[in-house]
């Protein structure tokens, strides 16, 4: 019984009939919406993983199967009525979104079985991710720079459009921050986020992990599984380290791209999508198109729109910014820190190769370390003093120089390319070049 209250179980319900006040009795944590809107609010949905739905004579079959799209992550029970069974199409959306389905009027007895099989089902299938994997916009993108201020206003005209957005960037910058965010901002924003790690797929299933297969579609396809790509229906998937991608599946992935239909693995059926499309990558995916291990077509596909999300060494006073609020998280645990003036002056001579992810560990582990109540830069296990004068540190002081410089002028000239030019004394292409190599573009 306990275990039962501690799974939500979600019901789809035509107001005021019995099935609404049976179900309220049930042993479950029962969750009752009234029919029917495309997206429910995110608190309904959370850690829902069995849902039933009714099924009767004026229930629209394609707002049913938008839903259930939508949320194919869940194992979904039909309650349906005697007549609506012999609709083709109530039959074909039975065959293919519904772990099972009664007849009404339910016998509930029965109908608690089925859910506590479904459960059973649900969790084998999903320990590996959440059924919905809903948008934490709660994280903030924290920084005040110019590249950080344009950043979120690029963010916020995006989110206006469906467009792909390819997002590059260094290890640990926060591209998958930024993607959540977009999703968050963006029209599909209460449907879900599917984040996939293409070079953690494993070789011999990248294809149906992506496409989701049929049972007996393949030795061990014990189950019917939906893939990433129809998990984030009404939402957007977002493909990290999409160089990752093996050739064979840049081909698949690219007529999704272009018909916006996928069949599952053992399947010739084909289901169309509505999936608004992030990919993200740290490696140069113009040289891999040049070396033959990224299709050209797929390339122009993604990168419809590009994000730059500049590292962290090219923040200025955003290092202190990031540091301080990281250490802030960190204060219930540990006391009232702060940073010593030379573990400062070292966060902002220091390269940063990890960018905030190696930033926000630093400061996690200088909290546990430190004795005193200055953090030091040796509790950030940073080098301090001047910079060294080899030619590597030589070219790194000039380019933030350079791109302090530019700062500073659009700054000064509210972002007027023409005036910027003019104080710098540069040619209006050189200053376009400058802007691009900065992300201040
Ligand atoms: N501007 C920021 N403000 C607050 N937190 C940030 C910011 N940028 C990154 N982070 C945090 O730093 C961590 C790393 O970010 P994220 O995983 O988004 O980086 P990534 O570029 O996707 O990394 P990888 O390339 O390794 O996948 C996350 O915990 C994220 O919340």
């Amino acid at each position: 019984m306990t275990y039962r209250r501690q799974h939500p179980v979600l019901f789809l319900c035509h107001s005021d009939n019995e099935i609404v006040s049976e179900v309220s009795k049930m042993e479950w944590e029962v969750r009752l919406a009234k029919w029917l809107t495309r997206s429910l609010p995110p608190s309904l949905m959370l850690g829902v993983q069995v849902g039933v739905i009714e099924i009767s004579e004026g229930t629209n079959i394609d707002t049913v199967e938008s839903f259930v799209r939508t949320y194919a992550g869940v194992f979904w029970i039909a309650i349906v009525s005697q007549s609506r069974l012999s609709d083709d199409a109530v039959r074909y959306l039975l065959k293919n979104y519904f772990y099972d389905f009664h007849t009404s009027p339910p016998d509930f007895t029965r109908l608690q079985y089925m859910l506590g099989h479904a459960l059973g089902m649900a969790r084998l299938c999903n320990t590996d991710q959440p059924v919905v994997a809903l948008c934490d916009s709660s994280e903030m993108i924290l920084g005040q720079s110019q590249s950080m201020h344009i950043l979120k206003q690029q963010l916020q005209k995006l989110s206006r459009c469906q467009l792909p957005v390819l997002i590059t960037g260094e290890s640990g910058t926060g591209k998958e921050l930024v993607a959540r965010k977009l999703h968050g901002a963006s029209e599909c924003g209460e449907g879900p986020f599917i984040p996939v790690n293409c070079g953690a797929l494993p070789a011999q299933l990248v294809q149906s992990e992506l496409f989701g297969h049929e049972k007996g579609a393949f030795t061990g396809a014990t189950q019917r599984k939906i893939g990433k790509i129809e998990a984030a229906h009404n939402g957007s998937l977002f493909l990290d380290e999409i160089g990752d991608l093996p050739l064979e599946e840049q081909v698949n992935l690219l007529r999704f791209l272009q018909e916006k239909t996928i069949e599952r693995v053992g399947s010739n059926q084909s289901i169309h999508l509505n999936v608004r499309i992030i990919a993200a990558t740290h490696v140069d995916l113009e040289a891999a198109v040049q070396d033959g291990r990224f299709r050209e077509d797929l390339y122009f596909r993604l990168n419809v729109i590009r994000l730059k999300i500049p590292p962290l060494r090219q923040r200025g006073d955003d290092i202190l910014l990031l540091a301080r609020k990281f250490l802030q998280q960190q204060q219930q645990d540990h006391g009232r820190l702060s940073f010593s003036e030379q573990a400062e002056i070292a966060m902002l001579q220091h390269r940063w190769p990890g960018n905030v992810r190696e930033l926000m560990n630093r400061v996690q582990r200088a909290t546990v370390m430190t004795t005193g109540r200055y953090i030091q830069a040796v509790d950030l296990e940073i080098e301090s003093g001047p910079p060294s004068t080899d030619g590597e540190c030589l070219k790194a002081i000039r380019e933030v120089a350079e791109r302090e410089a530019l700062a500073r002028a659009l700054d000064e000239s509210h972002g007027k390319v023409s005036s910027v030019a003019k104080q710098l004394n540069i040619s209006r292409a050189t200053l376009y070049r400058l802007l691009d190599k900065h992300s201040l573009l």
